[in-house]
């Protein structure tokens, strides 16, 4: 077989989703509504900014305006006068470097609030993206990339920082400065202004040539970081398969490749963005050479000559018309990183989550049985692919029922619709004769409690993982609940007893352990139905034993539904559900079974010659 059959293991390469995202228009109207949107919370931020983007816009062309009404007014008198006009032009140039001033103090306090805005802004969306990400249910996650959930609420988030912080406000500021200045043009010389306006265009045809490649490119860019953290995060998340296949090596080249991918993409952006900026400011400078020409006509050739003040006045204008399509060339290229993050994240708002509670949901009743029932459950991940047909079975409240089977058969899935991760396609699950879609999701979760084969430490303590079973649990209730799986001891090995450190991936907790914390969490729960998926991690003897026991206290009194690995576990079940395919094909007690000489009875002929000799007895 060769080697090309198999997809590399650490590398996420280009997926269709980000393709079709890279498809779209970057800037929009709509983005840009929503954005503005978002700032609704804080309006009355939002509305002092924007009186200083406008009163901004403005002072530079009124600034350029005040320094020609000095050279045409005091100045130009002075020249034909006896110098008398000293006092007026000291006047004007105060009066000049007040608005100066003025002008500085409006920048440092739009600049201030445009930075306060796009923080408090980013925060809230941070804040929206994570909560609607926590009612996504299993489905949502089993298909999207970790490296892209992560991507969407850091750097996609940060996009959106940058777009109102500083893409938003510095464009408007930009664009009333071009405003601000035109219309002082027009108040001089019309024909003047008639020649600037008519170069304008062949700057914004440039900008819009560019402005494709650039988009593309930046779209590129983010596409390949996505890739680069996605990587990351799955590389972490396998690092120790991949130390045991000993591909640190094919990893790390793999890893480089989509970096140098990654550079690649920033060259063309770098390339593409430098066109731009000499482009447009060549268009600018042979604007300014066209009003030098034409303004010189106006001033000296005319029958009604332009005063040589307004001709200096109309040079400062033109730089002041020109300069912000340079700046918004150059914020062009972070408007569109903003449009590509903001389409994302609001994409990922916009997606509902597959399913939520029913209106008019309700709580089951205090005291709770725990009675159990699936009725007739069909489901399918896949359409036609369906994994689940027709479950039915009863656990009676106190019951163990214990779920074996070929791998693949349909255990897990059956445990993902009694707790709900999944909805049936049809048939029904009861908790006491409530069907569970009817309740709050809080509701079910009070009464139905998981622990995974893979045991999951939360970062924090060892007492602050076993106390997250229940809000408001303390480390007395931590303390009660190893007790009550005759644990205590674990409080010893730890090295710094509940205040050893977890981490998630357990760091200073070995496996035993850990399991034995999971099960002291599931004891704070303590919901009346735990669903057990049993982990079949190697440890020793004696750790065994502990889990073992510790295993027995945990179900005592409670209805569980456990997959079971331990041969212990399954003869001590009340029922039996033997799967295959999706279907239960035996189901019954341990004893039972063995008498039927049907699947179990191979099963548990095959379990026993690979345990230890001692389990052979019925
Ligand atoms: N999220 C998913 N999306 C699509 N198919 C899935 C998903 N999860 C499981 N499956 C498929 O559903 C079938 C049943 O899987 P399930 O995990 O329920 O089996 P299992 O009996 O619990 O196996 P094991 O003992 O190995 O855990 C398998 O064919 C599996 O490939």
């Amino acid at each position: 077989m060769s080697n090309a059959a198999f997809p590399p293991m650490v590398r996420v390469v280009r997926d269709p989703e980000a393709d079709a995202e890279a498809k779209q228009r970057p800037l929009s109207m709509a983005l840009v509504r929503r954005l503005w949107a978002l700032m609704k919370p804080h309006t009355r931020k939002r509305n002092l900014l924007t009186v200083l983007v406008v009163l901004r816009s403005m002072q530079l062309p009124a600034l350029a305006w005040a320094i020609g009404a000095v050279i045409n007014g005091p100045i130009t008198r002075g020249t034909q006068a006896d110098g008398g006009q000293f006092f007026a032009i000291v006047m004007g140039a105060v009066g000049v470097l007040i608005l100066a001033a003025i002008t500085q103090v409006t920048f440092i306090y739009r600049q201030r609030l445009a930075l306060e805005l796009g923080e408090s802004v980013v925060h809230d969306l941070r804040g929206q993206v994570y909560e609607h990400l926590q009612q996504m249910p299993m489905q949502y996650y089993a298909k999207t990339k970790t490296g892209r959930i992560i991507s969407r609420i850091t750097s996609d988030c940060d996009s959106v920082r940058v777009g109102v912080q500083d893409v938003l406000f510095v464009s408007m500021v930009q664009a009333g400065q071009m405003v601000g200045a035109a219309l002082v043009m027009a108040w001089y010389d019309l024909p003047l202004l008639a020649v600037v306006v008519a170069m304008s265009p062949v700057m914004w045809l440039i900008g819009r040539v560019m402005r494709s490649r650039l988009s593309k490119a930046y779209r590129e860019v983010q596409e390949s970081f996505s890739r680069v953290t996605a990587t990351i995060a799955e590389s972490v998340a396998v690092i120790r398969v991949t130390q045991a296949l000993a591909r640190e090596d094919v990893n790390a080249d793999l890893f480089r490749e989509l970096t140098s991918d990654h550079a690649q993409y920033n060259m063309n952006t770098v390339r593409a963005g430098g066109q731009l900026m000499p482009l447009l400011e060549l268009t600018g400078q042979v604007s300014m050479g066209l009003v030098l020409v034409v303004g010189a006509y106006r001033a000296i050739v005319v029958a009604d000559p332009m005063p040589v003040g307004d001709l200096i006045q109309f040079w400062f204008l033109v730089g002041l018309f020109f300069s912000p399509i340079q700046v918004l060339g150059n914020q062009y290229n972070q408007a569109l990183a903003a449009m590509a993050g903001a389409e994302r994240v609001f994409r990922l708002l916009d997606t509902p989550p597959a399913w939520t509670d029913v209106d008019n949901a309700c709580e089951l009743p205090p005291g709770v049985r725990g009675d159990l029932s699936v009725e007739n459950v069909t489901f399918a991940y896949e359409p036609g692919r369906p994994v689940l047909r027709d479950i039915s079975f009863s656990a009676p409240a106190g019951s163990m029922i214990a779920l074996v089977g070929e791998t693949g058969s349909g255990k897990s899935t059956l445990t993902n619709m009694i707790a709900r991760y999944y909805l049936p396609d049809s048939g029904i699950v009861k908790i006491d004769g409530y069907d569970i879609r009817q309740l709050t999701s809080k509701s079910l979760a009070h009464v139905v409690s998981v622990v995974p084969q893979q045991n999951y430490l939360f970062t924090g303590t060892v007492g602050e993982n076993i106390i997250a079973g229940r809000d408001g649990a303390t480390a007395d209730d931590a303390i009660a609940a190893l007790r009550s799986l005759d644990c205590e001891w674990l409080i010893d090995d730890l090295p710094e007893g509940l205040n050893t450190q977890a981490g998630s991936r357990g760091g200073r907790v070995s496996l035993g352990q850990r399991q034995l914390i999971c099960f002291a969490r599931a004891v704070v729960a303590n919901p009346r139905i735990l669903i057990l998926d049993e982990a079949t991690s190697a440890v020793d003897t004696m750790t065994e034993v502990r889990i073992q026991h510790a295993l027995e206290r945990l179900l005592e009194s409670r209805t569980s539904i456990v997959v079971a690995h331990r041969l212990s576990t399954i003869k001590s079940a009340d029922q039996i559900l033997v799967f295959d395919h999706g279907q239960i094909i035996e189901r019954g007690s341990h004893d039972e079974l063995l008498d039927q000489s049907g699947t179990y009875a191979t099963l548990y002929e095959r379990f026993v010659s690979q345990s230890i000799p001692q389990s052979r007895s019925r």
